[in-house]
């Protein structure tokens, strides 16, 4: 099943009395289990094309179904439980709670289900351990590096066992030898944790490692390159 299907979606922001065509006539497959990248010029839709499929935002017309549900259809109360439940997050500006330790920040999103407290203490450690940050744990984000700021996201990203996780531009605040090392931390993670990542991207290196690239212009689609076979 693939974990997204968008037909004919469309949205107009509406900015005073002007009309902003931000996407038109979007219908795309994302296939499962793959790094897809979406790319194109600044101003081109990728964030509200990422929002759309991250039931952040709703489109004006078109049909979205997201890991097998018609998210268009739910109310705003059942889309924001869908989203905790099965959406993971990473930001360009890594959007970590300030007061929280990075094992708070990872633990966030679980404290919204109903894991027990031992089992959560379990995941948020093997998370942390696994993006390399098990000693750590104590640490604020103020008193991280960017990179690893971002490891403690995608950690925190992961955390609910999301079928699939939604990155916007997450290398655009890292040098290039850090933002190389956060894309094969996602790369392994995608791989280990079953997982769809779809990332809005300028970055060469990120369209570099992406199974599928999704390049848009002026809110449309130009082209999609599957550049993998689908994996097992
Ligand atoms: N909240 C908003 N209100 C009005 N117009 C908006 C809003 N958000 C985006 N737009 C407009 O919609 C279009 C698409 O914007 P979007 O942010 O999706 O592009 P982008 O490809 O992500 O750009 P960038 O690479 O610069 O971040 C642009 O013309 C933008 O000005």
């Amino acid at each position: 099943m693939h974990p997204v299907v968008l037909k004919q979606v469309g949205k107009t922001y509406h900015l005073d009395a002007v009309d902003v065509p931000a996407l038109s006539d979007i219908s795309l497959e994302i296939r499962p289990n793959c790094f897809t990248v979406i790319s194109g010029p600044s101003g081109s839709g990728k964030t509200t094309l990422l929002n759309i499929i991250g039931c952040i935002d709703r489109p004006d017309h078109g049909e979205i179904v997201v890991a097998g549900q018609d998210v268009q259809k739910m109310s705003d109360d059942a889309l924001s439980d869908f989203r905790a439940r099965h959406l993971g997050f990473i930001f360009q500006n890594f959007n970590l709670l300030p007061v929280l330790t990075a094992y708070e920040n990872v633990e966030y999103p679980l404290m919204l289900t109903k894991m027990p407290a031992a089992q959560r203490r379990e995941r948020v450690l093997a998370l942390l351990d696994a993006v390399g940050l098990a000693d750590r744990a104590g640490n604020r984000p103020g008193q991280l590096s960017g990179g690893q700021r971002q490891r403690v996201a995608i950690a925190r990203a992961l955390a609910p066992a999301p079928k699939l996780v939604l990155a916007d531009e997450p290398t655009a605040n890292l040098d290039s030898q850090t933002g190389a090392a956060i894309i094969a931390l996602m790369r392994k993670m995608q791989r280990e944790h079953h997982v769809s990542f779809v990332f809005s991207s300028h970055d060469p290196q990120v369209l570099a490692e992406a199974d599928d690239a999704v390049f848009i212009r002026d809110g449309r689609i130009t082209s999609v390159e599957r550049r993998t076979e689908v994996p097992a």
